[in-house]
């Protein structure tokens, strides 16, 4: 498992490493480590170290002195290292010693155009704010950092890239689009959170011996194959389908009758015994996937079911989706509320439920929810997230570039899912997921799990199908049993 702290957290645990170490051990072992990777990264680009142009862009932080300190390790190496500083009287005077001892030089960029002052670089390292930073970019580090993107040199991001906010992701102006951030200690939230995923590139963790000292509980967790694989449920000698779990799906209109097809089609392959169909559309669906078990409705009198899967497809016609979805969350069993079940949906309703609700919104559902613009969910999906668990008191999973899963418990972990593809930016997918995930908590598995397992398989999916050309969204179902092995180490 990844795991991510916000920068209170990660400043409290460097004070007490630091009390324990002599000075400078902590920026020493971080320096060491970001010039490693500097290091590998213009053996890549030109075979060795020595002759490579480095230009270090340096701002009044720390983080200018961890730059300062990986620059002089790298003159040291005969690289020919300059440093632009952007607040001359306050850049960290003794890592500016260091560099200027191992041979580097000053090129302030006050007399030269911002593109002179990288021309010819093989790699810019990009020490203007770490942890420390707030609001965007400042105006005279903009055209020095849209400069080194020009010129072709790689973008190294000392910690994080300057301009993003730490905490939550989010972006406030203009920030450095790296090719690499080399971060210390610990991944910060927007590492992973985009839009500020998006700048940071590639991401390296250094390890400067924080990890003992960080509390239990990270701010964000991101899950890897194994965790999943603890995860999926797999019958025993005595199962049977009842006991593997049965899933109801209220999905599809006689305007959408696809969504039911493809909401079924995602809850075959979630690991639940037996699907119930309720909706207009049990014809296509038995057409498709004869094994389904299809009634007319409504939900209540279908038969038990372990859990229900309730909006894809239902329709925005007044007086459709609303009763569907009421008569499912009356039930005793867990919920998931996707797409148009989640139009109008009442936070007292949901809070007022015995079982759980799990709601799975893209921004612009989140945002409708909330009553804010889209915009401002795709700005601060980690605020939109934790905000929509907290009202509903439900587990929410928040789709998109980055889906993020979230309970109603503040304190407990966010998790962050790693598979996700822009290939599943394709109509249809998100009712394969209302499916699988729905499937999943038929058989048992707590809301958070069954919300992070579907996302993870579903990214995975999508990933193995596509291979770098579009897929379509029964191709992402399709891959689903070869994501479920994948997972579990099997061929
Ligand atoms: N602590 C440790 O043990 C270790 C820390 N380490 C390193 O230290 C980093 C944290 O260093 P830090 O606390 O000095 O803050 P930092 O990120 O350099 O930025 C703050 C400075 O920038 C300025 N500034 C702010 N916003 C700005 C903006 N938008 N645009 C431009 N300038 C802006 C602000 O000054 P202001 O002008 O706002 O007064 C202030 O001077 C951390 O990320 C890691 O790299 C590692 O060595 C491992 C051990
Ligand atoms: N840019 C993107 N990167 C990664 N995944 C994405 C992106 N855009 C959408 N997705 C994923 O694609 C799916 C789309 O679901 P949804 O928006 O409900 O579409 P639909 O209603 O057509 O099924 C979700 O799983 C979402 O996380
Ligand atoms: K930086």
């Amino acid at each position: 498992m990844r795991t991510a702290y916000r920068v209170e957290t990660v400043r409290n645990a460097e004070r007490e490493l630091m009390a324990r170490l002599p000075e400078g051990t902590l920026m020493r072992r971080a320096a060491a480590g970001l010039a490693a990777t500097c290091a590998g990264l213009l053996r890549d680009r030109r075979g060795r170290v020595s002759g490579a142009r480095v230009v270090l862009l340096v701002g009044s932080g720390d983080n200018g002195g961890d730059a300062l300190y990986a620059g002089a390790l790298l003159a040291g190496r005969s690289a020919r290292v300059s440093v632009v500083r952007l607040a001359p009287a306050r850049t960290h005077a003794a890592g500016l010693a260091a560099l200027l001892d191992a041979g580097g030089r000053i090129a302030d960029a006050t007399d030269t155009p911002a593109d002179a002052v990288v021309a010819g670089a093989d790699l810019v390292l990009d020490g203007i704010t770490g942890i420390g930073g707030h609001g965007g970019l400042r105006p005279e580090a903009v055209p020095l950092v849209r400069a080194a993107r020009a010129s072709g040199a790689v973008v190294v991001a000392v910690d994080l890239p300057s301009g993003v906010t730490a905490d939550s992701g989010e972006v406030a102006g203009e920030a450095v689009r790296a090719d690499v951030t080399v971060t210390f200690g610990t991944y910060k939230p927007g590492l992973l959170i985009d839009p500020a995923r998006e700048h940071a590139g590639v991401l390296r963790l250094v390890d400067i011996g924080l990890g003992p000292l960080l509390p239990p509980v990270p701010d964000l967790e991101v899950l890897q194959h194994a965790d999943v694989a603890r995860l999926l449920p797999e019958p025993a000698g005595e199962s049977d389908k009842y006991r593997r779990g049965v899933i109801g799906i209220v999905a599809g209109s006689a305007r959408y009758p696809g969504a039911a097809v493809l909401a079924v089609a995602g809850a075959l392959r979630g690991g639940a015994g037996a699907v119930r169909y309720v909706g207009p559309g049990g014809d296509a669906v038995i057409a498709r996937f004869p094994e389904t078990l299809v009634h007319e409705g409504p939900p209540s009198k279908a038969g038990r079911v372990q859990a229900w899967a309730v909006g894809p497809g239902l329709g925005d016609e007044p007086g459709t989706a609303e009763p569907l979805a009421s008569d499912v969350l009356a039930s005793d069993v867990p919920v998931l509320v996707d797409a148009d079940g989640l139009r109008l949906l009442d936070a007292a309703t949901v809070r007022a439920r015995s079982a759980p609700t799990l709601l799975t919104p893209h921004a612009g559902e989140a945002a409708a929810l909330l009553g804010v613009p889209r915009e401002e969910v795709e700005a601060g999906r980690l605020a939109a997230v934790r905000e929509l668990a907290s009202r509903y008191g439900a587990t929410v999973l928040l789709k998109g570039s980055t889906t993020l899963i979230a309970t109603p418990d503040p304190t407990a972990p966010v998790r962050v899912n790693p598979t996700g593809t822009p290939w599943l930016a394709t109509a249809g997918s998100g009712d394969i997921l209302s499916g699988l995930a729905g499937s999943l908590l038929a058989t048992g598995l707590p809301t958070h799990d069954a919300a992070a397992a579907a996302a993870y398989l579903h990214g995975l999916a999508a990933r193995l199908k596509s291979r770098g050309a579009p897929v379509s969204a029964l191709d992402v179902a399709d891959g689903l049993p070869a994501a479920w092995r994948n997972v579990r180490g099997e061929a």
